[in-house]
């Protein structure tokens, strides 16, 4: 483990004192907080899990996040293949309960990769409203489509933009809004020595500025009367209340509100605000730039490392009464460089013929027209040259768009398979002949693996699944069940519970 960084050491104990630096110090040598959160997106729980269920983290919802206390791997089990589980450190769960968006809503993830969080948004709007998962960088947006994918998120529009460029398209459009910011990550310093390594004191005002244009170009996006979440992982008050405090001289319409959290500690007050601005010059220039006294600061809250329950995040949540001032910022420097765009998805509502191949499919091989299906065909269809998709919303932005919504199938060579999304929102009820396994049978590892299995049958395309969790396509022939999980996916999974 990396010594912590002496620099990291006199900020946290000029903000919050010896004693819990003690506490913090104490902390620090145990093992980290794992959890996971359970996908309720994906149905009944599967009884395998039951043990797993006795420890709620605190912040979640019923039946939302539980803490691993085991030495389980749960990132090899099968399970973690179907979605329903996303593998999520108990901290981190805690701002999309402050966003609290419900279905039906319009929700903004701004900075969203992994998807740890735009995840548990889909969950809580059961799949029903307006769900942008946004992330600039390419690598990593392509992660979080994959794990929107395996959590059988459908409702999702996942663009690869700058958060200005973004701007153009929604403006004052969104009912929430989650800033979930780059950030110098102390909040993870017992989970991750890289966090260490990287960590640099000079480095903090660089971060709280990229924070501040990030927040100008969301607040630019949020209706009236809307609320945005802003969170990091990190402790220092830089990055945290400086940079809120900053936001709310900017824009007088907002305001901060309360946030109730078990476990959690109150921000800093305006008036140890300006007490430690003498201290650290980052905060004497943003106290400094008040002619009106600080604002409520203290409803801003931390989840300290010390407390116990979790690592560290940062969270505060604001409130847009009027409409927000627009201001032009860079939020990046990603927007200065011109990206590619080979992800962009066409908008021309052409692919007649994937529209058809897709209807054709879909008769072989589902069953429930009346609710799955037809809700698919009640959207508008999207097609790239490659892939059909079933369109989560407009507008969409002109470039850049990963994902314009749910992919249906894709077309290779002038064959058509169906895409690996529509196998993950799949319930058995809805296929014509599913192939159903039970926990611990090996046939899931062989398929996992990507083996041929036999099993008798109708011929045709349908979805593996363990117990009622989708896992794959496979094509029958014959009684051989043709493997199609994806080769990107394929590895040695195990049984691990
Ligand atoms: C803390 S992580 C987000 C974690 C994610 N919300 C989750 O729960 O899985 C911050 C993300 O912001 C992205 N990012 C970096 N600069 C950004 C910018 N200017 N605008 C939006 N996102 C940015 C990073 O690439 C990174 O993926």
């Amino acid at each position: 483990m990396f010594a912590l960084p002496k620099e990291f050491e006199s900020l946290f104990l000029h903000c919050f004192g010896q004693e819990a630096w003690n506490e913090y110090l104490e902390q620090f040598h145990k093992p980290p907080a794992k959890g996971f959160r359970v996908s309720t997106l994906k149905g009944a729980i599967p009884s395998v899990i039951n043990p797993l269920l006795a420890d709620p983290v605190p912040w979640t919802k019923e039946m939302e996040g539980f803490y691993i206390h085991q030495d389980l791997h749960l990132g090899r089990d099968p399970l973690h293949a179907t979605g329903y589980y996303y593998l999520q450190e108990p901290s981190a769960m805690a701002p999309v309960p402050v966003l609290a968006p419900v279905p039906g809503e319009r929700v903004l993830d701004l900075c969203a990769a992994p998807g740890g969080k735009t995840t548990q948004i889909a969950q809580r709007m059961r799949n029903e409203g307006i769900l942008i998962a946004n992330e600039p960088n390419r690598e990593r947006c392509a992660i979080l489509a994959e794990n929107l994918e395996r959590l059988g998120v459908t409702n999702a529009t996942v663009t690869q933009l700058d958060p200005d460029e973004l701007r153009d398209t929604y403006p004052a459009y969104f009912d929430a809004i989650l800033v979930d910011a780059p950030c110098s990550g102390e909040g993870m310093f017992r989970k991750d020595d890289d966090a260490i390594r990287m960590w640099q004191r000079e480095q903090l005002s660089a971060y709280a500025l990229r924070q501040s244009s990030i927040l100008h170009a969301a607040i630019a996006m949020l209706r009236p009367g809307g609320r945005l979440v802003y969170s990091t992982c990190t402790l220092n008050p830089i990055e945290n209340e400086a940079v809120c405090a900053t936001l709310l001289r900017d824009q007088p319409t907002l305001s901060l509100s309360p946030i109730q959290l078990p476990g959690a500690r109150a921000g800093l007050t305006a008036e140890r605000f300006t007490k430690l601005a003498k201290l650290i010059p980052e905060l004497q220039a943003v106290a400094s730039s008040f002619s009106e006294p600080l604002p409520a600061l203290e409803r801003t809250i931390r989840i300290m490392p010390q407390a116990g329950y979790a690592e560290g995040h940062f969270v505060a949540k604001f409130a847009l009464d009027g409409n927000p001032s627009y201001q032009k910022t860079n939020t990046t420097g990603y927007s200065q460089k011109k990206r590619g765009n080979s992800l962009r998805a066409s908008r021309m509502p052409s692919g007649f013929a994937q529209q058809k191949q897709f209807a054709a499919f879909a008769n072989e091989t589902f069953v429930d027209h009346v609710t799955w299906i037809d809700d698919l065909y009640r959207r508008d269809f999207i097609s790239s040259p490659n892939v059909l998709f079933a369109a989560s919303h407009r507008p969409l932005p002109s470039r850049n768009v990963l994902r314009p919504g749910l992919p249906l199938l894709e077309t290779k060579h002038h064959h058509i398979t169906p895409h690996h999304a529509l196998a993950l929102a799949a319930k058995p009820e809805n296929l014509r002949a599913p192939v159903c396994f039970s926990y611990g049978d090996t046939r899931i590892i062989a398929y996992l693996s990507g083996e041929v299995i036999s099993q008798e049958g109708p011929d045709g395309w349908t979805v593996v699944f363990l117990e009622h969790l989708p896992l794959g396509w496979v094509k029958r022939v014959k009684n051989q069940l043709k493997n199609h999980y994806p080769k990107g996916l394929r590895r040695a999974y195990s049984f691990e519970i």
